[in-house]
């Protein structure tokens, strides 16, 4: 696809039809394609139904036969699994066709590789919030995109929240913090309200209050700008209930918990590159 192409003229293919799939689906409805620019191939058939009916897109054909047909190809198959999508799609794409993929861990080298010459390749690490419009994306080109191609992916994007351009070496650290970074989240919602149950409140009030919590918290830091130990500062009265509970959050090394947590994740992103990109 040309930088000078109007974008809203693109077709469009999503392959892999699952979580990731699905929000890039949405994100491309609501952003301004029309449901008969975008299909979306998957291999359970329940699946593919169930995306038809309710997005009122093609679903269905081969790899190889929607990327034919389209100026960008999304990829939200699993790591695993890119490989052998790369070689069904590599002989069939028309020339300028973008590739675009949400794959953690996988280099754009790897596409490139198994590509034809000169393909603009986008590589995407977004998270879940992106489904509510909350979500954090970052996006990093492969040595044939250009700005308008990076321009198309925000655009794409646009919908679904914040979009950070990073360099590639950064994308390994970013999937540890905002692409994995939901499911710490929904841990502490999790661990939050299971302990307003045994402090004795109702199942359901204990969550609303822990969602709540997380979810103001979350825009008092975004809007104030102010630094999160400022902000926690704040709740903290002297000789109060705060500063007993972070200092028993210390004691029981959740901050360097949380450290682990994203440096696991960083490395297993590392080991998926390393893994399947062969
Ligand atoms: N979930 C997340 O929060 C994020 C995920 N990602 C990335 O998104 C990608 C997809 O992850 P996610 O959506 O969670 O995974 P899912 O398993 O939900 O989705 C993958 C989908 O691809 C389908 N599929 C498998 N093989 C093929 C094939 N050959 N052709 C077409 N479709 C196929 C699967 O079908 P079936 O189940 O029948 O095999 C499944 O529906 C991964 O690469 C992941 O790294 C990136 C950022 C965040
Ligand atoms: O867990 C995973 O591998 C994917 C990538 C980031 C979030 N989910």
């Amino acid at each position: 696809m040309s930088e000078q192409q109007d974008h809203a003229g693109a077709q469009v293919a999503v392959l892999g039809g699952g979580v990731m799939g699905e929000t890039l689906l949405a994100a491309l409805l609501a952003s301004g394609w029309s449901s008969h620019q975008v299909e979306v191939t998957e291999q359970s058939v329940a699946r593919s139904d169930d995306l038809a009916g309710r997005y009122a897109v093609r679903t269905g054909a081969r790899n190889a036969t929607a990327a034919a047909r389209a100026d960008v190809v999304l990829i939200a198959v699993k790591p695993q699994v890119v490989g052998s999508v790369l070689d069904e799609i590599a002989p069939v794409l028309r020339g300028g066709t973008v590739v675009v993929s949400v794959a953690a861990g996988l280099p754009l080298s790897f596409y490139e590789r198994r590509l034809p010459t000169g393909t603009p390749v986008v590589r995407v690490m977004p998270n879940t919030p992106a489904v509510v419009g909350k979500g954090a994306s970052a996006i990093a080109p492969g040595s044939a995109a250009s700005e308008g191609h990076l321009v198309l992916v925000e655009k794409i994007l646009s919908t679904t929240g914040l979009v950070f351009r990073v360099a590639e070496k950064d994308l390994d650290a970013v999937t540890a913090i905002s692409g994995s970074g939901p499911a710490y989240a929904f841990y502490l919602i999790d661990a939050m309200a299971e302990a307003g149950v045994l402090l004795g409140l109702p199942r359901d009030l204990a969550t609303r209050l822990a969602v709540a919590t997380v979810e103001g918290s979350a825009a008092l830091a975004a809007q104030s700008g102010d630094h999160p130990v400022v902000l926690r500062e704040r709740v903290s009265s002297p000789g109060g209930t705060t500063v007993a509970a972070v200092r028993e959050l210390d004691a029981h090394g959740v901050r360097a918990g949380i450290v682990a947590a994203a440096q696991a994740a960083a490395d297993r992103s590392r080991e998926l590159g390393s893994q399947y990109a062969g």
